[in-house]
């Protein structure tokens, strides 16, 4: 599936953002394109999460102009954009597979079972598709949360440290995926990582520092 978007996935501009008046992230313009995966690398606390939380219309930044396939976020988030949260986004009353159905659902889209079973295949998953989240390894939920979000086959993908909990080979494979889910269906997918080891599959690296964003 190849996306038909022909405008800029995601483009930031001018964007601070302010937490109790101590602004946090300083003017940052980014441009997302079709087809690349971007890695954005980052001391922590330097503004990432805020930043990709802005981008995804998470958070509504204190100024600046957010663009998502060329509008501004509304309701139709959802179906734009998917997130791999920090946090994780599984809901602790469904199985993990209904925890992908459930985040179809909600981007409006019907469930796909032989996608859904492709993607937990992908993610070594299969044989626990039936299990809650808390019959889970921190890992094996940060890989559902994986699924999840390509499940949606969002044009725009962002993750936040995705890799965390994973051991090198696992958390390669998940970059695998990710950068497969850009060059084979045109996403544009930002990545937020601590993780080097992987860089090599990004197409562009940028950095992040004090709320500042570098080339
Ligand atoms: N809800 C909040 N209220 C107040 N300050 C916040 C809030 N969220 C983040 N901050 C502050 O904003 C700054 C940027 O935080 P952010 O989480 O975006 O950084 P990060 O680069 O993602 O860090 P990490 O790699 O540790 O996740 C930090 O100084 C943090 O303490």
């Amino acid at each position: 599936m190849r996306t038909s978007v022909q405008t800029e996935p995601l483009t930031l501009r001018r964007v601070h953002h302010a937490y109790n008046n101590v602004e946090v992230l300083h003017g940052i313009d980014l441009t997302l394109n079709n087809n690349e995966l971007v890695a954005l690398l980052g001391p922590s606390g330097s503004g990432k999460t805020t930043l990709l939380a802005i981008a995804g219309g998470l958070l509504r930044p204190t100024s600046g102009e957010v663009s998502i396939l060329g509008a501004p976020p509304a309701r139709d988030i959802a179906r734009k954009v998917a997130y791999i949260l920090q946090a994780g986004s599984l809901i602790p009353y469904l199985t993990v597979a209904e925890n992908l159905h459930a985040r179809r659902i909600v981007a409006g889209l019907k469930p796909d079972r032989a996608r859904a079973a492709e993607l937990l295949e992908a993610v070594d998953l299969a044989p626990k598709a039936d299990r809650h989240p808390d019959k889970l390894s921190g890992g094996e939920r940060q890989r559902a949360c994986v699924a999840q979000a390509l499940y949606t086959g969002a044009p725009v993908l962002l993750a936040d440290e995705p890799t965390a909990s994973l051991d090198r080979s696992r958390g390669r494979a998940v970059m695998t995926l990710l950068a497969a889910h850009a060059h084979d269906t045109g996403a544009a997918v930002l990545v937020a990582t601590h993780d080097e080891r992987s860089l090599d599959l990004a197409d562009q690296t940028l950095s992040m520092e004090d709320g500042v964003l570098h080339g």
